[in-house]
Protein backbone atom coordinates (compact mmCIF):
# COMPACT_ATOMS: atom_id res chain seq x y z
CA UNK A 1 0.00 0.00 0.00
CA UNK A 2 1.23 3.51 -0.89
CA UNK A 3 1.88 5.72 2.28
CA UNK A 4 -0.19 8.80 0.02
CA UNK A 5 -3.37 7.94 -0.13
CA UNK A 6 -4.54 11.49 -1.69
CA UNK A 7 -6.79 13.57 0.11
CA UNK A 8 -9.36 11.60 2.37
CA UNK A 9 -12.94 12.52 1.49
CA UNK A 10 -14.63 13.49 5.20
CA UNK A 11 -17.72 15.34 4.11
CA UNK A 12 -20.85 15.18 1.56
CA UNK A 13 -22.38 18.21 0.04
CA UNK A 14 -25.68 17.89 -2.03
CA UNK A 15 -26.58 20.87 -4.19
CA UNK A 16 -30.32 21.02 -5.80
CA UNK A 17 -32.13 23.11 -7.67
CA UNK A 18 -36.04 23.23 -6.67
CA UNK A 19 -38.36 22.09 -9.55
CA UNK A 20 -40.20 23.96 -11.40
CA UNK A 21 -42.20 26.69 -10.37
CA UNK A 22 -45.81 28.28 -12.07
CA UNK A 23 -43.57 31.74 -13.06
CA UNK A 24 -40.42 29.29 -14.40
CA UNK A 25 -43.27 27.79 -16.87
CA UNK A 26 -44.81 30.53 -17.76
CA UNK A 27 -41.56 32.19 -18.08
CA UNK A 28 -41.95 34.95 -16.05
CA UNK A 29 -38.44 36.59 -13.64
CA UNK A 30 -39.44 34.56 -10.50
CA UNK A 31 -36.53 36.13 -8.18
CA UNK A 32 -37.84 36.68 -4.75
CA UNK A 33 -41.78 36.03 -5.49
CA UNK A 34 -43.26 32.70 -3.92
CA UNK A 35 -44.71 30.57 -6.45
CA UNK A 36 -45.84 27.02 -6.33
CA UNK A 37 -44.17 23.91 -7.74
CA UNK A 38 -46.02 22.69 -10.84
CA UNK A 39 -47.31 19.13 -10.88
CA UNK A 40 -43.76 19.14 -13.07
CA UNK A 41 -41.84 20.27 -10.22
CA UNK A 42 -42.78 17.83 -8.16
CA UNK A 43 -41.94 15.47 -10.08
CA UNK A 44 -38.42 16.68 -10.17
CA UNK A 45 -38.22 16.69 -7.01
CA UNK A 46 -39.13 13.23 -6.23
CA UNK A 47 -36.62 12.46 -9.27
CA UNK A 48 -34.03 13.69 -7.27
CA UNK A 49 -35.22 12.04 -4.06
CA UNK A 50 -35.01 8.75 -5.73
CA UNK A 51 -31.72 9.47 -6.98
CA UNK A 52 -30.39 10.12 -3.90
CA UNK A 53 -31.22 6.65 -2.74
CA UNK A 54 -30.00 5.14 -5.78
CA UNK A 55 -26.44 6.64 -4.92
CA UNK A 56 -24.27 5.36 -2.83
CA UNK A 57 -24.03 8.53 -0.94
CA UNK A 58 -23.95 8.33 3.71
CA UNK A 59 -27.63 8.94 5.28
CA UNK A 60 -28.21 12.54 4.85
CA UNK A 61 -27.47 14.40 7.94
CA UNK A 62 -28.64 17.98 7.47
CA UNK A 63 -30.23 19.93 5.46
CA UNK A 64 -30.92 23.41 4.46
CA UNK A 65 -33.20 25.50 2.22
CA UNK A 66 -34.66 28.98 1.63
CA UNK A 67 -37.79 30.16 2.79
CA UNK A 68 -39.80 30.38 -0.50
CA UNK A 69 -42.10 27.86 -0.86
CA UNK A 70 -40.34 25.99 -4.17
CA UNK A 71 -37.35 25.18 -2.12
CA UNK A 72 -39.15 24.22 1.20
CA UNK A 73 -41.69 21.93 -0.65
CA UNK A 74 -39.00 20.34 -3.08
CA UNK A 75 -36.96 19.57 -0.04
CA UNK A 76 -40.25 17.74 1.19
CA UNK A 77 -41.09 15.87 -1.36
CA UNK A 78 -37.15 14.86 -2.29
CA UNK A 79 -37.20 13.80 1.85
CA UNK A 80 -40.02 11.54 0.97
CA UNK A 81 -39.01 10.13 -1.94
CA UNK A 82 -35.57 9.00 -0.77
CA UNK A 83 -36.97 7.70 2.42
CA UNK A 84 -39.62 5.46 0.34
CA UNK A 85 -36.42 4.66 -2.21
CA UNK A 86 -34.00 3.79 0.54
CA UNK A 87 -33.11 0.12 1.71
CA UNK A 88 -32.92 1.45 5.40
CA UNK A 89 -35.43 3.80 6.86
CA UNK A 90 -33.74 6.71 8.72
CA UNK A 91 -35.35 9.20 10.79
CA UNK A 92 -35.71 12.81 8.53
CA UNK A 93 -32.81 14.75 8.74
CA UNK A 94 -32.81 18.53 10.40
CA UNK A 95 -33.80 21.22 8.27
CA UNK A 96 -32.46 24.94 8.45
CA UNK A 97 -34.43 27.51 6.63
CA UNK A 98 -32.41 30.60 5.86
CA UNK A 99 -33.24 34.17 3.54
CA UNK A 100 -29.32 33.86 2.89
CA UNK A 101 -30.16 31.12 0.58
CA UNK A 102 -32.81 32.74 -0.94
CA UNK A 103 -33.02 33.33 -4.62
CA UNK A 104 -31.36 36.89 -6.70
CA UNK A 105 -33.77 39.71 -5.84
CA UNK A 106 -35.14 40.87 -9.91
CA UNK A 107 -35.25 43.95 -8.84
CA UNK A 108 -38.11 46.00 -10.90
CA UNK A 109 -37.87 42.18 -13.43
CA UNK A 110 -39.26 40.34 -10.72
CA UNK A 111 -42.94 39.42 -12.19
CA UNK A 112 -42.65 40.66 -15.41
CA UNK A 113 -42.82 37.97 -18.65
CA UNK A 114 -38.92 37.35 -19.83
CA UNK A 115 -39.82 38.22 -23.60
CA UNK A 116 -41.52 41.51 -22.43
CA UNK A 117 -38.21 42.81 -20.76
CA UNK A 118 -36.30 41.48 -23.54
CA UNK A 119 -38.20 43.64 -26.17
CA UNK A 120 -37.98 45.92 -23.80
CA UNK A 121 -34.07 46.30 -23.09
CA UNK A 122 -32.41 44.18 -25.75
CA UNK A 123 -31.72 40.64 -25.67
CA UNK A 124 -28.43 41.58 -24.92
CA UNK A 125 -28.41 43.46 -21.98
CA UNK A 126 -31.19 40.98 -20.50
CA UNK A 127 -28.65 38.45 -20.99
CA UNK A 128 -25.86 40.44 -18.98
CA UNK A 129 -28.27 41.06 -15.86
CA UNK A 130 -29.19 37.04 -15.95
CA UNK A 131 -26.01 35.26 -16.75
CA UNK A 132 -22.88 38.09 -15.74
CA UNK A 133 -21.40 38.15 -12.67
CA UNK A 134 -21.96 41.75 -12.07
CA UNK A 135 -25.09 43.23 -13.85
CA UNK A 136 -26.96 44.51 -11.42
CA UNK A 137 -31.09 44.45 -12.69
CA UNK A 138 -32.85 47.39 -12.10
CA UNK A 139 -33.30 47.43 -7.99
CA UNK A 140 -32.19 43.91 -8.05
CA UNK A 141 -29.34 41.91 -6.83
CA UNK A 142 -26.25 40.91 -9.54
CA UNK A 143 -25.37 37.56 -9.09
CA UNK A 144 -21.98 38.99 -7.15
CA UNK A 145 -24.13 40.49 -4.46
CA UNK A 146 -26.60 37.16 -4.17
CA UNK A 147 -23.10 35.08 -3.99
CA UNK A 148 -22.07 37.46 -1.07
CA UNK A 149 -24.60 36.31 1.17
CA UNK A 150 -24.66 32.91 0.24
CA UNK A 151 -21.22 31.91 0.46
CA UNK A 152 -20.36 33.79 3.79
CA UNK A 153 -23.37 31.61 4.76
CA UNK A 154 -21.87 28.73 3.67
CA UNK A 155 -18.60 29.54 5.06
CA UNK A 156 -19.97 30.19 9.09
CA UNK A 157 -23.00 27.59 8.84
CA UNK A 158 -22.25 24.26 6.61
CA UNK A 159 -18.47 24.16 5.77
CA UNK A 160 -17.94 22.92 9.32
CA UNK A 161 -20.52 20.38 9.30
CA UNK A 162 -18.37 19.31 6.14
CA UNK A 163 -15.12 19.63 7.98
CA UNK A 164 -17.01 17.14 10.26
CA UNK A 165 -17.81 14.18 8.40
CA UNK A 166 -21.54 15.13 8.13
CA UNK A 167 -23.36 14.94 4.64
CA UNK A 168 -25.21 17.90 4.13
CA UNK A 169 -28.16 18.55 1.41
CA UNK A 170 -28.79 22.32 0.14
CA UNK A 171 -32.09 22.97 -2.15
CA UNK A 172 -31.85 26.38 -3.19
CA UNK A 173 -32.60 28.61 -6.24
CA UNK A 174 -30.86 28.69 -9.98
CA UNK A 175 -28.94 31.63 -9.34
CA UNK A 176 -27.90 31.38 -5.57
CA UNK A 177 -26.76 27.87 -6.93
CA UNK A 178 -24.64 29.44 -9.56
CA UNK A 179 -23.23 31.55 -7.74
CA UNK A 180 -21.95 28.97 -4.95
CA UNK A 181 -20.98 26.43 -7.60
CA UNK A 182 -18.61 29.15 -8.80
CA UNK A 183 -17.16 29.17 -5.65
CA UNK A 184 -16.83 25.78 -5.09
CA UNK A 185 -15.58 24.83 -8.60
CA UNK A 186 -13.23 28.36 -9.04
CA UNK A 187 -15.12 29.60 -11.91
CA UNK A 188 -14.10 32.55 -13.46
CA UNK A 189 -16.57 35.60 -14.05
CA UNK A 190 -16.82 34.17 -17.87
CA UNK A 191 -17.16 30.69 -16.77
CA UNK A 192 -19.86 31.30 -14.33
CA UNK A 193 -21.95 33.14 -17.72
CA UNK A 194 -22.13 29.62 -19.24
CA UNK A 195 -23.49 27.84 -16.21
CA UNK A 196 -27.04 27.30 -16.09
CA UNK A 197 -28.82 24.70 -13.70
CA UNK A 198 -32.27 23.60 -14.95
CA UNK A 199 -34.77 22.70 -12.65
CA UNK A 200 -34.36 19.51 -10.35
CA UNK A 201 -30.42 20.08 -10.84
CA UNK A 202 -28.32 18.05 -8.64
CA UNK A 203 -24.83 18.17 -7.72
CA UNK A 204 -22.46 16.23 -5.24
CA UNK A 205 -19.05 17.41 -3.50
CA UNK A 206 -16.73 15.38 -1.67
CA UNK A 207 -15.30 16.99 0.44
CA UNK A 208 -11.68 16.15 2.31
CA UNK A 209 -11.36 17.25 5.74
CA UNK A 210 -10.09 20.72 5.44
CA UNK A 211 -13.03 21.62 3.41
CA UNK A 212 -11.61 21.52 -0.15
CA UNK A 213 -13.59 19.70 -2.87
CA UNK A 214 -11.72 16.42 -3.80
CA UNK A 215 -14.36 15.27 -6.43
CA UNK A 216 -17.89 16.40 -8.18
CA UNK A 217 -21.22 14.61 -10.01
CA UNK A 218 -23.78 15.80 -11.63
CA UNK A 219 -27.42 14.98 -12.49
CA UNK A 220 -29.93 16.40 -14.89
CA UNK A 221 -28.21 19.66 -14.82
CA UNK A 222 -29.38 20.95 -18.22
CA UNK A 223 -32.93 20.31 -16.76
CA UNK A 224 -36.32 22.06 -17.88
CA UNK A 225 -34.62 25.73 -17.59
CA UNK A 226 -31.03 24.43 -19.24
CA UNK A 227 -31.19 26.37 -22.38
CA UNK A 228 -31.47 29.65 -22.94
CA UNK A 229 -34.40 31.33 -22.40
O1 LIG B 1 -36.67 33.86 -12.78
C1 LIG B 1 -35.70 33.66 -12.02
O2 LIG B 1 -35.66 34.03 -10.85
C2 LIG B 1 -34.49 32.94 -12.58
C3 LIG B 1 -34.63 31.46 -12.41
O3 LIG B 1 -35.72 30.93 -13.03
O4 LIG B 1 -34.38 33.30 -13.91
P1 LIG B 1 -33.03 33.27 -14.74
O5 LIG B 1 -33.14 32.06 -15.60
O6 LIG B 1 -33.04 34.54 -15.50
O7 LIG B 1 -31.88 33.22 -13.81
Amino acid sequence: MTADAGPRHTGTLILSRHGQSETNASNIFTGILDPPLTDRGICEARDIGARLAALDLPPIDHTFTSPLQRATSSLSHILVAYSAASKRSRPSPPTTVTPELTERNYGELNGRDKSEVAEQYGAEQVQLWRRSYRGVPPGGESLEMTVDRAWVYYRREILPRLKRGECVLIVSHGNTLRGLCMKLDGLSEDEVRQLQLGTGALRVYRVDEEGHIIDSERFAENGLEGGPQ
